[in-house]
């Protein structure tokens, strides 16, 4: 009788955002991976986009942290928090009737210490069966890509602190590469450009707001200008300056640089007759940091391939976990670790 009021869940817990998708409902929380607890007492104060406010700019009773830095987890405890109360929040029934099968995608990177710990952080949530799947094999089923099929597709997926490159067929990953660079990186290059060239102070949000509004990486037919403030720490006085696309270019080559080598090491050792797909194929590219204007140009120059961004990049890893459980025989292969 219990099954009538089960749910699946899937989510994805990424270092920037968490998606959780629940059957039969869709996307029903895309927050970010970030949660204010306060300072004395240790009680959580808020999560998601109201802790993502506070960032920077708390100094008093409650402090913003995000509990996942470079594709790992940095905070456990809180990571079983955000979780806990993200799955409460969606039950329409109480846990110990619903009993939720959960897949869970998250970083390449992850350790086995760090996958027993989420699988150990949803399985208290009263979970009946938890499954994890690395988010790029997740974006690719959640794109539609037939992934048991012998035909290898490259998913570049570029998120907050990672960027993940696997080529798939067959239900592997068959070389991997996972630098833990992705657009957390930039936002800190544009902090520490607008630090060392203008004395101007301005915190991650800012610089994630400037990334997006004119961040690029190839020269742009119409460059672009903003307006940034920030705190001028040699006059100890907000100020406002015009920022060129162009410079914020330069601030954040390292970054998409080091992306793009990425990108080059994973192509020189992919086998043969994988490589020989990716040509016809080309490169995907997903994740949040993906709507760089001009990677997938820039990537397309460097590595003579064609590459295709797809069009929701921040759902599919979310999408794929969930269609995992649709089918949860057909997918078996593709899980990284389960508890039953
Ligand atoms: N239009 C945009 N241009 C450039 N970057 C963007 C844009 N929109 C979002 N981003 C960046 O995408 C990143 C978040 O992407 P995403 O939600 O896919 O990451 P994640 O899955 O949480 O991280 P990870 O894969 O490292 O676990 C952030 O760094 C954000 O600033």
């Amino acid at each position: 009788m219990f099954g009538l009021f089960s749910c699946d869940i899937g989510i994805d817990l990424g270092t920037a955002n968490t998606l959780v998708h629940v059957a039969g409902q869709g996307i029903v929380i895309n927050e970010p991976t970030v949660i204010a607890v306060d300072r004395k007492s240790n009680r959580v104060t808020a999560i998601g986009g109201e802790a993502k406010k506070m960032l920077g700019r708390t100094s008093g009773e409650s402090r913003a942290i995000r509990p996942m830095r470079d594709g790992v987890i940095a905070d456990f405890e809180l990571v079983e928090t955000l979780l806990q109360t993200f799955i409460k929040r969606v039950l329409r029934y109480p846990l110990w009737v619903a009993k939720p099968r959960v897949v869970v995608g998250v970083p390449n990177g992850i350790t086995e210490v760090e996958t027993r710990a989420v699988i150990d952080a949803v399985k208290m949530t009263g979970a009946k069966e938890v499954h994890l799947v690395h988010e790029p094999m997740a974006a690719a089923i959640g794109m539609g890509i037939p992934v048991e099929e012998p035909v290898g597709n490259m998913i570049v997926d570029i998120g907050g602190g990672t960027s993940d490159i696997a080529v798939i067929a067959l239900n592997k990953s068959d070389c991997n590469g996972s630098v833990r660079v992705g657009g957390d990186e930039m936002d800190e290059a544009i902090v520490r450009y607008l630090r060392t060239q203008y004395n101007l102070c301005v915190g991650e949000s800012t610089a994630e707001q400037i990334k997006i509004q004119i961040g690029s990486a190839s020269p742009l037919e119409e460059e672009l200008t903003m307006e940034v403030k920030g705190l001028d720490f040699i006059a100890g006085m907000p100020r406002t300056i015009p920022i060129g696309s162009a410079e914020i270019r330069d601030a954040i080559n390292e970054p998409v640089t080091a992306i793009i080598e990425a990108v080059k090491q994973a192509l020189s050792i992919t086998l043969p007759e994988l490589s020989a797909d990716i040509y016809d194929k080309g490169i995907i590219l997903t994740g949040g940091g993906s709507q760089l204007r001009g990677l997938d140009e820039r990537i397309r120059k460097e590595t003579g391939l064609s590459v295709n961004v797809i069009d929701d990049p921040m759902t599919c890893v979310c999408k794929g976990a969930a269609r995992i459980l649709e089918d949860l025989d057909k997918y078996r292969p593709v899980l990284v670790a389960s508890s039953t």
